[in-house]
C-alpha cells in the first residue's frame, strides 16, 4: 500500500464529528448495512455524507486503508467520490461527496439488479452508488 497516498486521505475525527454535529439524529441520512450515515458540512466548504462504521467491523487499520485508497481511486461521473476516511480507536468513518438524491439511487439501482444474490447485490451497490440526478437529467 501506499501509506503516503491514504494518509493524505485522512481526515481528523474530531474535525467530522463537528461537521456532523457530533452524529446528532438530525444529520442522520440512513442506515445500511455496515453503519449509519450522516449529513455533514466541512467549514465553508460543500455538503459531505459520513458513513460511521459499526463498531464490530474487525477489520485492522491496514486493511481499511487499502480499502479506502482502492474506493477512492474509482472515479467516474456516476459514481459517488469517497473523499476520505478518519480513524480514531475503534471508530472508522468514510466520507463521501453528498448526494441530495441519494434514496432514490436505491430505488433505481433496484429496479435493475434486484434478481442477483443479496451479497453480490450489496457489493455491487456499494461499489456503483449512482448518481441518480446525473443520469435522469
Ligand atoms: N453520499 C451520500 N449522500 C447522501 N446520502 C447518502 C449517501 N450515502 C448514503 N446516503 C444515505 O444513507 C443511507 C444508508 O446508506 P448506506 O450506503 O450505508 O447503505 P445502503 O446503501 O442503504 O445499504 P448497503 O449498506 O447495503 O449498501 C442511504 O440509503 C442514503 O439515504
Amino acid at each position: 500500500m501506499d501509506i503516503g497516498a491514504a494518509e493524505s486521505l485522512q481526515y481528523d475525527f474530531s474535525t467530522v464529528k463537528a461537521a456532523t454535529n457530533n452524529f446528532s439524529e438530525e444529520n442522520k441520512l440512513g442506515r445500511g448495512g455496515f453503519g449509519t450515515v450522516y449529513k455533514g458540512k466541512l467549514g465553508e466548504g460543500d455538503h459531505i455524507a459520513v458513513k460511521r462504521l459499526a463498531l464490530d467491523s474487525g477489520q485492522g487499520d491496514v486493511e481499511f486503508k487499502n480499502e479506502v485508497l482502492l474506493m477512492a481511486k474509482l472515479q467516474h461521473r456516476n459514481l459517488v467520490r469517497l473523499l476520505g476516511y478518519s480513524i480514531e480507536r475503534s471508530e472508522r468513518l468514510l466520507i463521501y461527496e453528498f448526494m441530495p438524491n441519494a434514496s432514490l439511487d436505491k430505488f433505481i439501482f433496484g429496479m435493475f439488479f434486484k434478481t442477483i444474490h443479496p451479497f453480490e447485490y450489496h457489493m455491487l451497490h456499494c461499489i456503483c452508488r449512482i448518481r441518480v440526478l446525473d443520469i435522469l437529467f
